[in-house]
């Protein structure tokens, strides 16, 4: 058994949905899968296994940053899981995105973090997987609710390191990267290092530059629509 996902093989499921936030792990559980069962609550980075229209599931906490994701990812690739999707919420850094947006990730550059290093001489760009956010992408627009797609960055930083944070991330929109959040790189190397399928899903929380905050239930609206259309993209994929 690994040492933070404190499961054995067979109690997670091939396909992982990954919030970073442990009570968002618990809410999609509850709300949307069939007979859930927590697998893992080690350090309340909460793990559950159900189903959703009769495919099996599994919800697991990441926690917050690359180094934490990077522990949990590694310890469901010995567990055999072959389809990860982060379900998460970012920061805009364009002014065309809203509150409680959908972001799909295209790619992320990096701010400030070491996961580049697993190819040490070498920047690999490792995209989302393409059927994934191909069918994200069509589910979204089946189901009404538009997603934005492109690059985002990830950061080690949610404050910032230093007085010149807010130019780095002027630098970003003005490159075109959508939004900033502290996973997805390390989501994307990872699955390239393994040969695992990767996208990540966003629902703005924040706008970086106005410096406004979603309120939760905008937030909690942002996470249902953007569960609703990754497990229809489970579906079609896997059902
Ligand atoms: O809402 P989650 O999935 O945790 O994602 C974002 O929120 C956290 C910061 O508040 C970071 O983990 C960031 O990536
Ligand atoms: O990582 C994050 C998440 C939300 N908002 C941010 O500014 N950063």
């Amino acid at each position: 058994m690994p040492i933070h996902v404190e499961a054995e093989k067979g109690q997670v499921a091939d396909i992982v949905l990954l919030p970073g936030n442990p009570e968002r792990a618990k809410y999609m559980a509850e709300k949307f899968l069939d007979d859930p069962k927590l697998y893992t609550d080690y350090r309340q980075m909460y793990g559950y296994t159900g189903t959703f229209n009769g495919i099996e599931v599994s919800i697991q906490t990441t926690g917050m940053g690359v180094p934490s994701i990077s522990i949990i990812l590694e310890e469901l690739k010995m567990l055999g899981v072959k389809t990860l999707i982060r379900v998460g919420t970012c920061g805009a850094l364009s002014d065309d995105l809203e509150e409680a947006d959908v972001i799909i990730a295209q790619s992320s550059a990096t701010i400030g973090t070491t996961i580049n290093q697993i190819t040490p001489d070498i920047t690999l760009a490792p995209p989302a997987d393409f059927e994934l956010i191909k069918n994200l992408y069509e589910s979204a627009v089946e189901l009404g609710m538009p997603a934005h797609v492109g690059q985002i960055a990830t950061s080690d930083y949610f404050y910032g390191k230093s007085l010149d944070y807010a130019d780095d991330l002027k630098r970003l929109a003005g490159l075109g990267v959508l939004a900033v959040e502290m996973e997805t790189a390390a989501l994307y190397n990872i699955a390239a290092k393994y040969g695992l399928r990767a996208a990540t899903v966003l629902t703005v929380s924040d706008h970086v530059f106005k410096k406004t905050r979603a309120d939760k239930s905008r937030i909690k609206e942002g996470v249902d629509r953007m569960t609703e259309m990754v497990l229809d993209t489970v579906t079609k994929i896997y059902g």
